[in-house]
């Protein structure tokens, strides 16, 4: 199968070829800019490329609903040009092939169940953490839609007693993407997250919030596996602060062998490294033409 993918990120947008086993041959990005220029270059893209089908990652929020008029459309965005956008329908209007739509987040965690570090489970979260903070979910084999879609970035958490920052999420202030996304860390300590790697008071707050997050995951859905991803979890020192804080809060009420004894293979970095996404998207696609 010659499949098409889509990143859709607030930043970039990532676009590649690649099959049903995963094997991305070709790949190409373009920056976020207004919804004409961007879109126009990935039309340009898959006109050429004869795939059968193509899966959409995008940023949000998004409407899942397939009953629904706004159906494939990124919602109520901040980010300018893109609020109430048909990503979806604008792609199909050039490209008549199956397209296959979800979050940026349910795509990455669909490629990491499908090829990467949660192949052959049933469940798992995957979280990322860059410009901004979000979650995607499968439960019992399935991608978590419900009401929208989780917004999980926007957890609520508990200010560590050290940190007196407002946060800065603008719907919320000090929701878990408000104190520990990567502007949050910029704002905080005046510089950006990859100049702080010496600082150990940084990692200590980072990895407290992270850590309520996982914890509060793992109550509420139960995953087999959680992977923390994007820019702000290459510093990789975050990953066993994290995995203290996580046992620590749970205090072994939640009694299972691994989160006590194998709780390194459980809080876990992408198996498809930065491929998750696309990856995900690829998985979209596939699925999109067996329906
Ligand atoms: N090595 C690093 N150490 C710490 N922070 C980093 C590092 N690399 C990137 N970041 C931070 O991560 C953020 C960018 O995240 P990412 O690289 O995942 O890109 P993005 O795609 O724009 O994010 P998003 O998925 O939220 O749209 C920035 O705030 C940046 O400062
Ligand atoms: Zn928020």
């Amino acid at each position: 199968m010659k499949l098409g993918a889509i990143e859709a990120g607030g930043t970039k947008f990532v676009c590649g070829i690649g099959n049903e086993h995963g094997e991305i041959t070709d790949r190409i990005s373009f920056p976020t800019t207004t919804p004409e220029e961007t879109m126009g270059q990935v039309i340009q893209y898959f006109k050429e490329k004869d795939v059968e089908a193509i899966g959409i990652g995008s940023f949000g929020p998004v409407d899942l609903n397939k009953s629904s008029s706004t159906y494939g459309y990124i919602t109520t965005t901040p980010k300018p040009y893109w609020n109430q956008y048909p990503v979806l329908g604008e792609l199909q209007k050039h490209v008549n092939v199956p397209i296959g739509f979800d979050t940026d987040v349910n795509a990455a965690a669909l490629g990491e169940v499908e090829w990467g570090a949660a192949r052959g489970l049933s469940s798992c979260v995957y979280v990322t953490i860059g410009t901004g903070i979000g979650a995607g979910a499968i439960v019992e084999g399935k991608l978590l839609h419900g009401l929208l879609h989780p917004e999980m970035g926007h957890a609520l958490i508990k200010r560590h007693p050290e940190d007196p920052f407002e946060g800065k999420c603008p719907y919320h202030h000090d929701c878990l993407e408000g104190m520990a996304a990567g502007p949050a860390i910029e704002m905080r300590w005046g510089k950006k997250g990859h100049e702080l790697e010496q600082n150990d008071k940084v990692w200590e707050i980072e990895a407290y919030y992270l850590a309520q997050a996982v914890t509060n995951f793992i109550y509420i859905l139960s995953p087999e596996k959680i992977i923390l991803g994007g820019g702000v979890m290459k510093q990789k020192q975050l990953f066993p602060l994290i995995r203290n804080n996580v046992a620590q809060m749970l205090n072994g009420y939640v009694q299972k062998r691994e989160l006590a004894e194998a709780i390194d293979d459980y809080i876990v970095p992408p198996g498809l490294g930065d491929n998750a996404g696309l990856s995900g998207a690829l998985v979209l696609a596939k699925r999109e033409l067996q329906q």
